[in-house]
């Protein structure tokens, strides 16, 4: 009689937990997103021996074959801030370029802009922060201060018919000053949108978001800017980069920059790991049934080559596990 009560009571509980699951919101996630593959650049920029520019031009053209739509292929900063981009005439040179694939570059300031055109670069971006002091050991000036010269970029962009596109670093916490608030971050974001950027990119920097303060700073964010203008670039320091980004889908935004391989981070977070591995974001995609046009097999090919001549495991789960199948 007693296992017979508790076999119903257990039976009660999983009824209820089942109601809970149902009763759960139905969110409608988009047909398609975009993944702004930022490994040659993002990636790169952190690794301790610089990779030579044929590696990153081969690894540029892989990733170009997997039918990503966008590739972030360096950045024209200073080479004495950042030795690991100096090659970027080089690579700007040598990859082949798809023609339905974009090769945005980062540009701090005017000079790094006209470089990028020299070089062909037919968008840039250009990369401020919510955190003053992060801004200031990033590019050296404050939030404000980085303002007037994005400001020139973006005008600069205008009469050349340029897109720029903007990044937000520290959206969810920085290294040297902690929370950010995420009113910060609209107002960061909202003046780079107002000045002209196609699109701005919130970046956790350090990747010490969860999907509440991402809700809560998205929040803050979709009040002044609209969800098709944004796009969450998550690092994965705790592992909850994947969560994240479901929240962010979940609350209309469609595009997401990833990482081949999960390699990244910026010389100016220490300790911060590398973005979200693009394989486990196009699996996490897939399984959702939105469309992204990318070809995962191509793209753990390409994932493979750049770990083999970093002589190291890829981070991605998925490329992990898939070699294991
Ligand atoms: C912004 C600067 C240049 C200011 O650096 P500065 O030293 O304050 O600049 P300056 O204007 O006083 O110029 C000093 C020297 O740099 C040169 N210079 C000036 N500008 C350029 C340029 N564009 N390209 C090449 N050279 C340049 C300039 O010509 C001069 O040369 P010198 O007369 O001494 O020979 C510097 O701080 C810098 O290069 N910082 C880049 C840092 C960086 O690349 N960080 C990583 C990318 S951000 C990131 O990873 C975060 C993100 C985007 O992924 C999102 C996220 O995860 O949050």
């Amino acid at each position: 009689m007693i296992a017979v009560t508790a076999r119903m009571s257990v039976s009660r509980r999983l009824g209820a937990a089942l109601r809970q699951v149902s009763s759960l919101p139905n969110y409608s996630y988009p047909k398609e997103v975009k993944i702004v593959e930022v490994g040659p650049r993002d990636g790169l920029q952190n690794e301790k021996n610089i990779v030579p520019a044929e590696v990153k031009i081969q690894l540029i053209n892989m990733l170009s074959e997997s039918g990503l739509q966008a590739i972030e292929a360096t950045s024209f900063v200073s080479p004495k801030w950042v030795p690991q981009m100096a090659d970027h005439i080089n690579v700007m040179h040598g990859i082949k370029r798809f023609p339905n694939v974009s090769y945005p570059v980062l540009a701090p300031n005017l000079t790094g802009f006209q470089k990028a055109v020299e070089c062909g670069a037919k968008e840039v971006a250009i990369f401020g922060a919510a955190s003053e002091l992060f801004s200031k050991k990033n590019i050296n000036c404050t939030i404000e201060e980085s303002l007037q010269r994005f400001k020139e970029v973006t005008e600069a962009a205008k009469e050349a018919n340029i897109p720029v596109r903007g990044y937000v670093s520290c959206v969810l916490g920085c290294p040297y000053e902690g929370k950010v608030s995420p009113s910060k971050v609209a107002e960061v974001a909202h003046k780079m949108f107002l000045m002209g950027c196609y699109e701005i990119s919130l970046g956790d920097t350090i990747g010490v978001g969860t999907p509440g303060s991402m809700r809560e700073m998205l929040t803050a964010v979709l009040d002044v800017i609209p969800a098709k203008a944004l796009a969450v670039h998550c690092h994965d320091t705790y592992g909850q980069a994947l969560a994240n980004i479901l929240v962010a889908l979940q609350m209309g935004v469609r595009v997401v920059d990833s990482s081949i391989a999960g390699l990244g981070g910026c010389p100016y977070a220490q300790g911060a790991s590398g973005n979200v591995a693009t394989e486990d974001v196009v699996y996490m995609l897939q399984g959702l049934g939105i469309h992204t046009g990318v070809d995962l097999k191509k793209l753990t090919e390409a994932g493979a080559f750049i770990c083999k001549a970093l002589g190291r495991k890829s981070s991605s789960k998925v490329a992990q596990a898939m070699c294991k199948l």
